[in-house]
């Protein structure tokens, strides 16, 4: 039996995970869950999975779900930073798995590295910002971050086996997003709307936002640098409108190997959860015959700058990516409240970009405080 914490489990992400849970009761535990507000659907997820713990980050929600839980239940309920830190580092927790959104999630994973606990990892912003530590503390500690993405799921998978040193390149599948294929001028007016409907997944807003811009394929370049060990230049980015093919390693002899399956994102949480081994189930099955085209095309960053500025962070390295990762936080919450336009949001990452001052080799204080600065910084700009 495994014993599982969940971070966001209110989210897309949050929810699919106890789908899996819910089809593999025998496996897995959950232990607590965790949301910032979404008090009714936490009090379903009590009644059905009957966690020991849960955490409300909102402090009015806490007090809420407090008055709402049956007295015959019998839970710890807990509230704020110092609640997502206590569920992430429990000395019954087998694995913590963040699905929460933002840097938010930062220091509860770190946390939870301290506590010796393996990470199943959906939340990206926690590398964007802090790769480098986060990734030489769990080496410290001797626990695995397991990758949930979908992408760095497919990268791991092909890896599997396989000598890090004798990749040539990685291969980052890219949707496209819901504007694939559009020119500049069509785009300067876009909606939320517009840019919430993915062509291919059901997820979240803020990441629904990301896929629009190309900023989540950026944010993933960054992600798989520190996942698994390779500099920018050898990360690729490719337009695969379909979302079957998830991934792909090229080796220094020239063999490609690709991760595919159904756009279910069950599949990577169920993974992560079961690694090393892999489970049955009754996910929908790939019939390429009835798909029949796997098309593939370069990314265009001239009308998607946030891609080609995720990869100038790398380049740059320090605490850049961290600065676009918390500046893009506020836009991309700015531009769901209509305040702000949608090329709006590489113009004011990159503005914030240029007045920070790069620190090499960041503390965990020192990331927090830069995060504080670029979201102040770029609040400033909009208004
Ligand atoms: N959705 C997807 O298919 C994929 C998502 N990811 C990544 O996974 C992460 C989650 O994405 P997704 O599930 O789509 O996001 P959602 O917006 O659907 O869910 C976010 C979750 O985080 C919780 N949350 C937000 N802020 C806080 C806070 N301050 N304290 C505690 N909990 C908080 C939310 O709680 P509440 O309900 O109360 O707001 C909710 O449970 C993101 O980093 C995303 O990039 C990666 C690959 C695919
Ligand atoms: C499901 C998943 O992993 C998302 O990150 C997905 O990759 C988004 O699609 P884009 O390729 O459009 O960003
Ligand atoms: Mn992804």
């Amino acid at each position: 039996m495994k014993k599982i914490s969940i971070l966001g489990s209110t989210g897309s992400i949050g929810k699919q995970t106890l789908d899996v849970v819910r089809q593999h009761k025998d496996k897995f535990e959950v232990v607590a869950i965790s949301a910032n507000s979404s008090v009714d659907l936490l009090l379903e997820q009590i009644k059905e999975f009957k966690p020991k713990y849960v955490a409300v980050y909102n402090e009015s929600s806490y007090i809420k779900l407090k008055s709402m839980i049956p007295s015959d239940i019998n839970i710890e309920v807990l509230c704020g930073m110092e609640g997502l830190k206590t569920i992430s580092s429990l000395p019954e927790i087998d694995v913590l798995l963040t699905a929460i959104v933002g840097m938010i999630g930062l220091v509860p994973t770190l946390e939870a590295i301290k506590a010796g606990k393996d990470i199943a990892l959906a939340n990206k912003e926690t590398l964007v910002c802090a790769g480098d530590l986060v990734m030489s503390e769990a080496k410290k500690m001797g626990v695995s971050i397991l990758p949930v993405d979908s992408e760095h799921s497919a990268i791991f998978q092909c890896l599997n086996g396989e000598n890090n040193k004798e990749i040539e390149k990685i291969i980052l599948t890219a949707s496209g997003g819901p504007f694939r294929g559009k020119t500049k001028e069509e785009l300067v007016n876009v909606t939320k709307n517009q840019a919430l409907k993915h062509p291919n997944w059901s997820m979240g807003r803020k990441i629904s936002i990301d896929s629009s811009t190309l900023m989540n394929k950026g944010l993933e370049v960054i992600e798989a640098k520190w996942l698994f060990g390779v500099e920018h230049d050898k990360i690729d980015v490719v337009v695969h409108p379909q979302s079957i093919i998830h991934s792909m390693v090229q080796f220094i002899d020239s063999s490609v190997i690709a991760q595919l399956g159904c756009p279910d994102m069950r599949l990577p949480i169920q993974y992560a959860l079961s690694y090393p081994n892999r489970i049955e189930c009754d996910f929908e099955r790939l019939d390429l015959a009835k798909i029949a085209t796997l098309t593939f095309e370069n990314p265009d960053m001239d009308t998607f700058p946030c891609l080609k500025l995720a990869y100038e962070t790398l380049k740059m390295g320090g605490t850049y990516s961290a600065v676009l990762n918390s500046a893009n936080e506020i836009l991309v919450s700015e531009f769901l409240e209509e305040k702000i336009g949608f090329y709006d949001i590489p113009k004011y990452i990159e503005k914030t970009l240029e007045a920070h001052t790069s620190i090499e080799k960041p503390t965990l204080e020192q990331i927090l405080d830069i995060d504080k600065w670029a979201r102040e910084y770029v609040s400033g700009l909009i208004k």
